[in-house]
């Protein structure tokens, strides 16, 4: 099982989606197309941050619950990247300190139920490294609209806040096997010979663990 982790636009769907053509399994992307707060919430983040945690919480472990239980499947972006974007909720203020301790205590309760799993944590976790240049032209890219910097003031800033917070929490990530990608340098997007330096990275990282 491999867990892509990142920050928003990094490109985490983009390479789960080659790495399971790749390595033939399947993929579970983050429920984003059918979300019914993730709009909402960049209009009024006050109201809805914690709605919104909950609701990908939910879908998180519902992905992982089905995931633990195959061999081989690949996570687009893990559970232990949440409570990043809860903490900043809460120094924003979106989050008051009882939501806070209620979603810390579930998802202590919920990350509890996964050692009983027949595959407790992930086999390898992938980091995608982008600089805040490019997760911006990214985000813009990509354009969903609800994300866009223009139509919505402080937006830019809480990117930064979450571009920010990445490199502490990839350092301290001790979970699984880690490997860091360069996205900046990079397109496994448009150029297939990075795309298949990318997946002989991952391939190497899989043997060396075994798991190849
Ligand atoms: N390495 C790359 N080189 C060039 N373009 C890329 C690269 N990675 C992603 N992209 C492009 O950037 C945009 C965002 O990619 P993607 O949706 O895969 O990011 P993500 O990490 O899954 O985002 P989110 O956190 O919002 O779910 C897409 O338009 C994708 O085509
Ligand atoms: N606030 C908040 N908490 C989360 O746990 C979380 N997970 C993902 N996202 C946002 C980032 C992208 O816009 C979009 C797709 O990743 O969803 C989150 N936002």
């Amino acid at each position: 099982m491999i867990v892509l982790a990142g920050t928003i636009g990094a490109g985490k769907s983009s390479l789960a989606k080659a790495l399971g053509e790749h390595l033939k399994t399947d993929v579970f992307y983050e429920a984003v197309d059918n979300n019914p707060v993730l709009d909402l919430y960049y209009q009024d983040p006050q109201k809805y941050a914690f709605l919104l945690q909950i609701y990908f919480l939910n879908k998180r472990f519902e992905s992982i619950k089905m995931a633990y239980r195959q061999d081989n499947n690949v996570l687009d972006r893990s559970i232990f990247e949440d409570e990043l974007f809860l903490t900043l909720n809460y120094k924003n203020g979106n989050v008051t300190k009882t939501e806070l301790e209620i979603y810390q205590d579930l998802l202590a309760n919920m990350l509890e139920e996964l050692d009983g799993m027949p595959k407790k944590r992930p086999d390898l976790l992938v980091y995608i490294d982008v600089s805040f240049e490019t997760m911006l032209s990214r985000i813009a890219q990509r354009g969903r609209s609800f994300e866009q910097i223009e139509n919505q003031e402080g937006l830019k800033d809480y990117y930064a806040q979450v571009h920010n917070e990445y490199p502490d929490w990839y350092k301290n990530y001790d979970i699984s096997p880690k490997l860091r990608i360069d996205g900046d340098s990079i397109d496994f997007v448009n150029n297939p010979e990075h795309l298949d330096e990318v997946l002989g990275q991952i391939d190497d990282e899989l043997k060396k663990l075994d798991l190849l």
